[in-house]
């Protein structure tokens, strides 16, 4: 990226006056440079052109061509500075600020125009722009942060890795970006971060700013794009393809033991061998037998190997029995591998026992013969003669008295603790180091194996890369990836394996089908921008606030009366075309209900509201919006059958249901639903758990489709979706106010 772009965009600080504090937003940019920010955003929403004029002319002069300085939002403000003589590198918008065009057009070729993206969409728009219009782009956020308020839902490494690479226009990563965040983001392909609190509300910048510094440097040649890349992504290293020899039990349904452990190995890179200590009669649902050849035999494999292949790495998971685990101990230290990952396998995913109880004692003297012991929860607590933890603390604390008894490096694992993140931590008590890993939870079954497949992609990653930190964060990432797409395999009715080749076949072109999971996660992020602006329509403000016009919502219920009738059609039609009793009956169930509210509809609102039917003023007639939605709706079933009507019918569910729970508990504004509001008991439909329930199936029940749909299906029916979302959008914004939708009869 550096080569073809002047300017080095590998920390940029964004300014905050209000967590600068008394220091002042020029004291904390000089010291910010000073540590090694290459680029210096001013941003402050609250200023006025003049002050924005004074602050630019201060910075520049403080930054006195250091580093780049770009001003926020403001292309006016860029340009009177340069017309003023000053230094002022660039500018960075917004989607809805200035057009990235005329930015480019009033800077020159040789301005930095930076642009804010954070969908597929904004991607997909930068693409269609010609070359060169836009030189970065920031993406986020990454995590949840409070200096940009209203900030789309947060894309974590992962979401941020998967726009990156969607993109060739260098990606910048902003929004609650830490230091530690800093190697992650660099492997996910980012060509900087940005920063705002961690510099502005440090205590000392310009320490803040070094160590972010500091971490992108160190974590230089394992980005994406860095060094010859192996298939996930890691340089290869000086001497070739490690090889790496596992030492551990047959999983015949190929997840956990040898068979995962060759798998990994080759998908970080290596090359795999495996010296077999046990078999097991074992599917995804637990282990029905173990046969345990002569340990003689084991010895005569491993010395085998030894004689003729130097071994850069070596992994160790099952040992069966205390004679294995002698064997092997034996073996290690007359050859002293340069990398021992010892993974302490006592007991499967299943439940199941994998070391015979007396042998616990033997494993210990194993120990010290590893460089890395990686246990779970339960491995730790044994090895540690505690309880098993249950706290992340607990867990930490367990691994510094193992780490400090044996006086082997410790990867404690969190995967079986709850909680809404997946922590691994790698301990070393003699250099008295905690090095912590974190990341969501990732919600799948297939979690079978995942401790095999992690010690053997560390065994392979440790060699290639050198050094135990990168080489964890690799095997996380490469892991995670590998587990998100688990299920998509289908094998067994348990725990299932995880996707070991997920990332090298999405790369390689073969298409690897997201889960329902990433389905549902991407579908709402796709229309957030239209669910922004239903949330800002004056129609739902007035809704929320209790303050909408009779008319108007009289209005707004006649159309969606009409709307439901012929919704409810279509509904019967996704029956119709359903392709299991179970959807069939679920659609069926949805057009029934539709059919009984459109009728509550009349009989409990209209006819209070405008007497009965016949006595009305004008005749009912469904304005263009609604007729254009309904059109879409009927299209989509005749058009794309099944998939396309049922991705196109969600909105519908999706979107009330979450408008429906905000207006009600008081999420859409300053507090929930009073009694009064004149629309109270409608209202309270849509927050009904029952709705809530229809919803989450409905969901369920297109993400599945979806899933299992080939890319060009799934595609138009995320298209489907998207144009109903817009329809609903364009449905609310008709009623109100009423004279400018009317359309003639
Ligand atoms: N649901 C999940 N989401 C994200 N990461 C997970 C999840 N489950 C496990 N992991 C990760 O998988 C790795 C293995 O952890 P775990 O604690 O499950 O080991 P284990 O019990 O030895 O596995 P196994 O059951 O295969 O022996 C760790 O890096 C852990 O953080
Ligand atoms: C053979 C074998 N080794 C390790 C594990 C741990 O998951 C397993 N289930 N099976
Ligand atoms: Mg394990």
């Amino acid at each position: 990226m550096s080569s073809r772009h002047p300017f080095d965009l590998s920390l940029t600080l964004v300014t905050d006056a209000a967590l600068c504090g008394e220091r002042g937003v020029a004291a904390v940019v000089a010291e910010a440079v000073a540590g090694g920010a290459t680029i210096v955003q001013l941003r402050d929403k609250l200023a006025s052109t003049e002050q924005l004029l004074e602050q630019v002319a201060e910075l520049a002069g403080v930054i006195d061509g250091r580093a780049a300085l770009v001003v926020n939002d403001r292309l006016d403000v860029v340009v009177a500075a340069r017309e003023r003589g000053i230094r002022v590198d660039g500018v960075h918008l917004g989607q809805s600020d200035a057009a990235v065009l005329a930015a480019r057009d009033a800077l020159g070729p040789d301005a930095i125009v930076g642009l804010t993206a954070n969908t597929r969409a904004h991607l997909d728009a930068v693409a269609r722009l010609p070359r060169g219009t836009v030189d970065y782009l920031g993406v986020g956020v990454i995590r949840p942060t409070s200096t940009k308020p209203d900030h789309p839902p947060a894309l974590g490494v992962d979401g941020f890795a998967v726009l990156a690479a969607a993109t060739d226009v260098p990606c910048v990563a902003i929004g609650g970006v830490g230091a530690a965040d800093v190697p992650e983001l660099r492997r996910a392909g980012a060509a900087g971060v940005a920063v705002v609190s961690a510099i502005c509300a440090a205590p000392d910048p310009r320490a803040a700013a070094a160590e972010f510094a500091a971490r992108w440097a160190a974590s230089a040649g394992i980005e994406a794009d860095g060094g010859s890349p192996t298939a996930s992504g890691a340089p290869r290293p000086a001497g070739g393809v490690p090889r790496v020899l596992s030492i551990a039990g047959s999983d015949p349904s190929g997840g956990a033991g040898i068979q995962a452990d060759l798998k990994s190995i080759a998908a970080v890179g290596g090359y795999g061998m495996a010296a077999i200590t046990a078999l097991t009669a074992q599917n995804t649902r637990g282990v029905r037998g173990v046969h345990v050849p002569p340990a003689t035999f084991l010895a005569d494999q491993l010395d085998t190997i030894a004689d003729d292949i130097e071994v850069d790495a070596v992994k160790i998971g099952m040992l069966a029995n205390a004679e294995v685990i002698d064997t092997v101990a034996a073996w290690l230290r007359r050859i002293r591998p340069p990398v021992v990952v010892l993974d302490p396998v006592m007991v499967a995913t299943s439940g199941d026992r994998l070391l015979d109880p007396d042998a616990e004692r033997a494993l210990r003297d194993l120990l010290p013969l590893a460089d890395l012991v990686t246990p779970n929860v339960a491995e730790l607590a044994v090895l540690a003669d505690a309880e098993p933890a249950t706290t992340w603390a607990g867990v930490i604390a367990q691994a510094e008295t193992v780490s400090a008894g044996f006086g082997v490096r410790v990867l404690a694992k969190g995967g079986h603790l709850d909680g809404a993140t997946a922590p691994d931590a790698l301990v070393d008590a003699a250099a008295a180091t905690i090095v912590e890993f974190d990341g969501e939870r990732i919600a799948t079954t297939a979690t079978h194996g995942t401790g095999c497949s992690l010690s053997s992609a560390l065994a392979t990653l440790r060699a290639s890369l050198g050094a135990w930190e990168p080489a964890v964060a690799e095997a996380r990432r490469w892991l995670r990836e590998s587990l998100r797409h688990g299920e998509s395999l289908a094998v067994g009715g348990g725990h299932g394996p995880v996707h070991h080749f997920a990332g090298l076949w999405s790369r390689g072109g073969l298409a690897t089908a997201p889960t329902p999971a990433e389905v549902e996660a991407e579908w709402w992020a796709e229309i957030a921008d239209v669910r922004r602006a239903i949330d800002e329509l004056p129609f739902i403000r007035a809704l929320a606030d209790g303050s909408l016009p009779r008319t108007a919502f009289e209005e707004y219920l006649a159309q969606d009366a009409h709307y439901l009738r012929v919704y409810s059609r279509t509904l019967a039609e996704a029956s119709r075309l359903a392709p299991d009793a179970p959807a069939q009956a679920f659609w069926a169930a949805g057009a029934q209900r539709c059919l009984d509210g459109e009728l509550a509809l009349h009989r409990d609102r209209l006819h209070d509201l405008r007497g009965p039917r016949d006595q009305r003023a004008r005749p009912f007639e469904p304005n263009a919006a609604n007729t254009a939605y309904l059109d879409h709706l009927v299209a989509s079933g005749s058009r794309g059958g099944y998939a396309e009507l049922i991705a196109a019918v969600l909105p519908c569910y999706w979107i009330y249901d979450d408008l429906g729970r905000r207006l009600v508990t008081g999420g859409f504004g300053p507090e929930a639903l009073s009694p009064e509001h004149p629309y109270a008991d409608w209202l309270a439909m849509y927050g009904e758990p029952a709705f809530e329930l229809a919803t989450r199936q409905a969901i369920d029940t297109v993400a599945a489709v979806a899933s299992r749909a080939t890319p060009a299906v799934r595609a138009r029916m995320l298209r489907a979706f998207r144009r109903s979302a817009e329809h609903e959008l364009a449905f609310f914004a008709a009623p109100w106010p009423a004279d400018r939708i009317e359309v003639d009869a």
